[in-house]
Protein backbone atom coordinates (compact mmCIF):
# COMPACT_ATOMS: atom_id res chain seq x y z
CA UNK A 1 0.00 0.00 0.00
CA UNK A 2 1.45 3.39 -0.81
CA UNK A 3 1.12 6.25 1.44
CA UNK A 4 -1.04 9.13 0.55
CA UNK A 5 -0.09 12.79 0.92
CA UNK A 6 -2.56 14.84 -0.34
CA UNK A 7 -4.00 12.47 -2.89
CA UNK A 8 -0.04 11.77 -4.31
CA UNK A 9 0.71 8.24 -3.76
CA UNK A 10 3.90 7.51 -2.66
CA UNK A 11 5.78 4.21 -3.01
CA UNK A 12 8.63 3.95 -0.34
CA UNK A 13 11.76 1.82 -1.61
CA UNK A 14 9.64 0.63 -4.91
CA UNK A 15 13.09 -0.21 -6.12
CA UNK A 16 15.80 -2.30 -4.59
CA UNK A 17 19.33 -1.02 -4.37
CA UNK A 18 20.67 -3.48 -7.59
CA UNK A 19 17.53 -1.53 -9.61
CA UNK A 20 18.73 1.75 -8.75
CA UNK A 21 22.41 1.06 -10.11
CA UNK A 22 20.80 -0.79 -12.91
CA UNK A 23 18.12 2.38 -13.80
CA UNK A 24 21.76 4.69 -13.63
CA UNK A 25 23.83 2.30 -16.19
CA UNK A 26 20.80 2.77 -18.17
CA UNK A 27 20.00 6.59 -17.63
CA UNK A 28 24.17 7.06 -18.42
CA UNK A 29 23.24 5.52 -22.01
CA UNK A 30 20.57 8.20 -22.02
CA UNK A 31 22.88 10.95 -21.26
CA UNK A 32 25.26 10.15 -23.83
CA UNK A 33 22.72 10.31 -26.58
CA UNK A 34 20.97 13.53 -25.00
CA UNK A 35 23.15 15.29 -22.82
CA UNK A 36 21.68 17.07 -20.13
CA UNK A 37 21.40 21.11 -20.88
CA UNK A 38 19.92 23.57 -18.39
CA UNK A 39 16.79 25.12 -19.90
CA UNK A 40 16.21 28.67 -19.48
CA UNK A 41 13.05 29.66 -18.02
CA UNK A 42 10.67 33.30 -18.45
CA UNK A 43 12.36 33.67 -14.68
CA UNK A 44 15.70 32.83 -15.45
CA UNK A 45 18.36 30.00 -15.78
CA UNK A 46 16.61 26.77 -14.19
CA UNK A 47 19.32 25.32 -11.82
CA UNK A 48 17.87 21.59 -12.02
CA UNK A 49 19.71 20.29 -15.75
CA UNK A 50 17.93 18.02 -17.57
CA UNK A 51 17.58 15.50 -20.59
CA UNK A 52 14.32 13.35 -21.85
CA UNK A 53 13.73 9.77 -23.49
CA UNK A 54 10.83 9.10 -25.37
CA UNK A 55 8.89 10.14 -28.32
CA UNK A 56 8.94 13.79 -27.12
CA UNK A 57 11.45 15.40 -24.80
CA UNK A 58 10.10 18.74 -22.00
CA UNK A 59 11.56 22.46 -23.27
CA UNK A 60 12.08 25.51 -22.18
CA UNK A 61 13.46 29.01 -23.37
CA UNK A 62 12.29 32.99 -23.60
CA UNK A 63 9.16 31.35 -25.59
CA UNK A 64 8.09 29.11 -22.33
CA UNK A 65 7.69 25.08 -21.87
CA UNK A 66 6.61 23.04 -24.25
CA UNK A 67 7.27 18.99 -25.77
CA UNK A 68 10.11 19.16 -28.52
CA UNK A 69 10.07 16.00 -30.52
CA UNK A 70 14.35 16.57 -31.01
CA UNK A 71 17.32 17.38 -28.43
CA UNK A 72 18.39 21.07 -28.55
CA UNK A 73 21.44 19.64 -30.13
CA UNK A 74 19.49 17.75 -33.01
CA UNK A 75 18.79 14.34 -33.33
CA UNK A 76 15.74 12.50 -31.73
CA UNK A 77 15.55 11.74 -28.02
CA UNK A 78 16.37 8.20 -27.41
CA UNK A 79 14.29 5.12 -25.79
CA UNK A 80 12.74 5.55 -22.59
CA UNK A 81 14.68 2.36 -20.49
CA UNK A 82 12.90 -0.80 -20.53
CA UNK A 83 13.15 -0.68 -16.64
CA UNK A 84 11.05 2.66 -16.57
CA UNK A 85 8.60 1.27 -18.76
CA UNK A 86 8.14 -1.69 -17.02
CA UNK A 87 7.80 0.44 -13.57
CA UNK A 88 5.24 2.72 -15.35
CA UNK A 89 2.98 -0.48 -16.56
CA UNK A 90 3.36 -2.46 -13.11
CA UNK A 91 2.46 0.79 -11.14
CA UNK A 92 -0.39 2.53 -13.36
CA UNK A 93 -2.16 -0.39 -14.17
CA UNK A 94 -2.18 1.30 -17.64
CA UNK A 95 -1.45 -0.19 -21.19
CA UNK A 96 -0.31 2.63 -22.78
CA UNK A 97 2.90 3.85 -22.68
CA UNK A 98 4.27 7.44 -21.47
CA UNK A 99 5.52 9.51 -24.31
CA UNK A 100 8.01 11.71 -22.66
CA UNK A 101 10.42 10.55 -19.44
CA UNK A 102 12.05 13.62 -18.01
CA UNK A 103 15.12 13.30 -16.73
CA UNK A 104 16.05 15.72 -14.13
CA UNK A 105 19.56 16.41 -12.33
CA UNK A 106 19.89 18.35 -9.07
CA UNK A 107 23.17 19.10 -7.87
CA UNK A 108 23.57 20.06 -4.37
CA UNK A 109 21.96 23.74 -4.70
CA UNK A 110 19.55 23.04 -6.93
CA UNK A 111 15.58 23.51 -6.35
CA UNK A 112 12.41 23.42 -8.46
CA UNK A 113 10.01 25.83 -7.80
CA UNK A 114 5.99 25.01 -6.85
CA UNK A 115 4.72 24.30 -9.84
CA UNK A 116 1.66 21.92 -11.74
CA UNK A 117 2.49 19.69 -14.70
CA UNK A 118 0.53 21.03 -17.25
CA UNK A 119 1.75 20.82 -20.82
CA UNK A 120 -0.08 18.08 -21.53
CA UNK A 121 -3.05 17.13 -23.82
CA UNK A 122 -5.01 14.89 -21.16
CA UNK A 123 -4.62 15.76 -17.54
CA UNK A 124 -6.56 11.95 -16.68
CA UNK A 125 -3.23 9.97 -17.37
CA UNK A 126 -0.87 9.51 -14.40
CA UNK A 127 2.40 11.37 -14.23
CA UNK A 128 5.12 8.53 -12.70
CA UNK A 129 7.99 10.45 -10.20
CA UNK A 130 11.16 8.03 -9.79
CA UNK A 131 13.87 9.50 -7.45
CA UNK A 132 17.22 8.57 -7.25
CA UNK A 133 20.52 9.99 -5.42
CA UNK A 134 20.18 12.41 -2.29
CA UNK A 135 17.15 12.30 -0.94
CA UNK A 136 15.28 15.59 -1.68
CA UNK A 137 12.47 17.86 0.12
CA UNK A 138 9.19 17.47 -2.19
CA UNK A 139 6.38 19.73 -1.41
CA UNK A 140 3.05 18.94 -2.81
CA UNK A 141 0.20 21.90 -2.41
CA UNK A 142 -3.16 22.00 -3.81
CA UNK A 143 -4.35 22.29 -7.29
CA UNK A 144 -5.14 26.03 -6.77
CA UNK A 145 -2.19 28.23 -5.81
CA UNK A 146 -1.54 28.98 -2.34
CA UNK A 147 -2.85 27.48 0.77
CA UNK A 148 -1.66 24.68 3.11
CA UNK A 149 1.67 22.25 2.13
CA UNK A 150 2.66 19.32 2.66
CA UNK A 151 6.94 18.04 3.06
CA UNK A 152 8.08 14.70 2.50
CA UNK A 153 11.25 13.62 1.75
CA UNK A 154 11.96 11.36 -1.06
CA UNK A 155 15.25 8.85 -0.94
CA UNK A 156 16.54 6.85 -3.58
CA UNK A 157 14.40 4.14 -4.74
CA UNK A 158 10.84 6.17 -3.84
CA UNK A 159 8.47 6.58 -6.49
CA UNK A 160 4.96 9.04 -6.56
CA UNK A 161 2.43 8.74 -8.81
CA UNK A 162 0.24 12.48 -9.32
CA UNK A 163 -2.83 10.37 -10.13
CA UNK A 164 -6.90 10.79 -10.14
CA UNK A 165 -7.48 14.26 -7.86
CA UNK A 166 -3.87 15.15 -7.46
CA UNK A 167 -2.83 14.57 -10.97
CA UNK A 168 -2.86 18.99 -10.94
CA UNK A 169 -1.25 19.66 -7.49
CA UNK A 170 1.41 22.25 -7.12
CA UNK A 171 4.86 20.37 -6.27
CA UNK A 172 8.40 21.50 -6.04
CA UNK A 173 11.44 20.31 -5.05
CA UNK A 174 12.92 22.67 -1.83
CA UNK A 175 16.27 21.54 -1.62
CA UNK A 176 18.18 18.02 -1.80
CA UNK A 177 20.54 16.74 1.23
CA UNK A 178 23.80 16.70 -0.42
CA UNK A 179 25.49 13.69 0.48
CA UNK A 180 22.48 11.37 1.53
CA UNK A 181 23.01 8.85 -1.04
CA UNK A 182 26.18 6.47 -1.87
CA UNK A 183 24.46 5.79 -5.09
CA UNK A 184 25.40 8.58 -8.01
CA UNK A 185 29.24 8.78 -7.81
CA UNK A 186 29.14 12.62 -8.53
CA UNK A 187 26.49 13.26 -5.84
CA UNK A 188 23.37 14.96 -6.50
CA UNK A 189 19.81 13.88 -7.27
CA UNK A 190 17.97 12.43 -10.15
CA UNK A 191 14.11 12.60 -10.80
CA UNK A 192 12.66 10.58 -13.95
CA UNK A 193 9.40 11.94 -14.43
CA UNK A 194 7.31 9.93 -16.93
CA UNK A 195 4.19 11.57 -18.58
CA UNK A 196 1.65 10.96 -21.55
CA UNK A 197 1.80 13.96 -23.76
CA UNK A 198 -0.91 13.41 -26.68
O1 LIG B 1 12.29 16.24 -8.86
C1 LIG B 1 11.15 15.94 -8.53
O2 LIG B 1 10.90 15.08 -7.67
C2 LIG B 1 9.98 16.63 -9.19
C3 LIG B 1 10.24 17.03 -10.62
C4 LIG B 1 9.06 17.70 -11.24
O3 LIG B 1 8.13 18.05 -10.58
C5 LIG B 1 9.00 17.94 -12.69
O4 LIG B 1 9.99 17.69 -13.39
O5 LIG B 1 7.97 18.39 -13.17
FE1 LIG C 1 6.44 18.59 -11.81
Amino acid sequence: MPLNIRGVEIYPQQLDRPAQEALVEELRAVQAVAPLFSPRTRGGQMSVRMTSAGKYGWYSDGRGYRYESTHPGGGDWPAIPASVLALWHELTGLDRAPDCCLVNYYGDTARMGLHQDRDEADFSWPVMSVSLGDDGLFRIGNETRGGKTESIWLASGDVALLTGPSRLVHHGIDRIRPGSSTLLAKGGRINLTCRVVD
